[in-house]
């Protein structure tokens, strides 16, 4: 498989702060990879320089070979760390909004899954909870048939049992050669759902593994390993 993410010593630098220090990684097609790591680690660093919203200080990143620019955005579907969407909007209007603004956008696909979690497209953002907003963006961001997902913490407001759901339809609803790449601290959440496991700390890898070496090499599970590397 040809990967999708490869960065060659990456580095970004805030001011003087070095939230990422050449990174080098690369991550292939076809795979659910968790982004975890300590608060301020970098994850969400590393995720805005995959969709261009930052540039490297040093080093490179590159999408399908490209570095991120018009091209890789159209491949690439992106659920921030924060809503971008107008909180007066309904949602059937954000829909058709997403619907003329993305040409691998699925209407339907969106439709059924808004349908499934009880959501009226009707409502407007601003009238829902913070979880069935968070739900909806999900939705939104998976109902493109993209190369590649990053969801920023995406099920941190969603009841547990619709958790379940949403990793579920997450997982019926990409493609097997596209990736997903999910940063979350809700790591026993979603563990099940993923290939592999990239750990980051001070802007650093630590770690990068596939989550069945963890199960049957290490005997455990990726939520203990996470808690036994980063120990306070
Ligand atoms: N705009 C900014 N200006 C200055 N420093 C920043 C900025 N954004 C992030 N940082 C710093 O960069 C480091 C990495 O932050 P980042 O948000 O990437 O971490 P994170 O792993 O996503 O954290 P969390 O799990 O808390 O969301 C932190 O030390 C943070 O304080």
């Amino acid at each position: 498989m040809s990967n999708i993410i490869e960065c060659h010593g990456l580095t970004k630098v805030y001011e003087y702060k070095a939230a990422l220090s050449e990174i080098d990684l690369n991550i292939e097609r076809g795979r659910i990879v968790g982004l975890l790591g300590p608060n301020g680690s970098g994850k969400t660093t590393l995720i805005k320089l995959i969709n261009g919203l930052l540039s490297p200080t040093s080093g490179e990143i590159l999408i399908d070979g490209k570095a991120p620019g018009i091209e890789t955005k159209k491949m690439v579907s992106y659920l921030p760390e924060r809503t971008y969407l107008n909180d007066w909007m309904r949602v059937c209007e954000i829909i058709d909004f997403f619907g003329d603004f993305y040409k691998d956008f699925d209407r339907s696909r969106a439709k059924e899954m808004l349908h499934h979690l009880d959501i009226d497209t009707h409502d407007k953002l601003k009238t829902m909870s913070k979880g069935t907003k968070e739900k909806v963006q999900l939705i939104l961001v998976m109902s493109r048939d993209a190369d590649l997902y990053c969801l920023d913490e995406p099920i941190g407001g969603v009841d547990p049992a619709a958790r379940d759901y949403i990793l579920q339809t997450i997982i019926q609803n990409y493609r097997t050669d596209s990736t997903i790449l999910i940063s979350t601290h809700l790591i026993s959440d979603i563990e099940n759902i993923l290939d592999d496991v990239v750990f980051i700390q001070n802007g650093k890898i630590r770690l990068t593994t596939e989550v069945d070496d963890i199960r049957f090499k290490q005997g455990k599970s990726v939520d203990t390993l996470f808690r036994e590397v980063f120990k306070c």
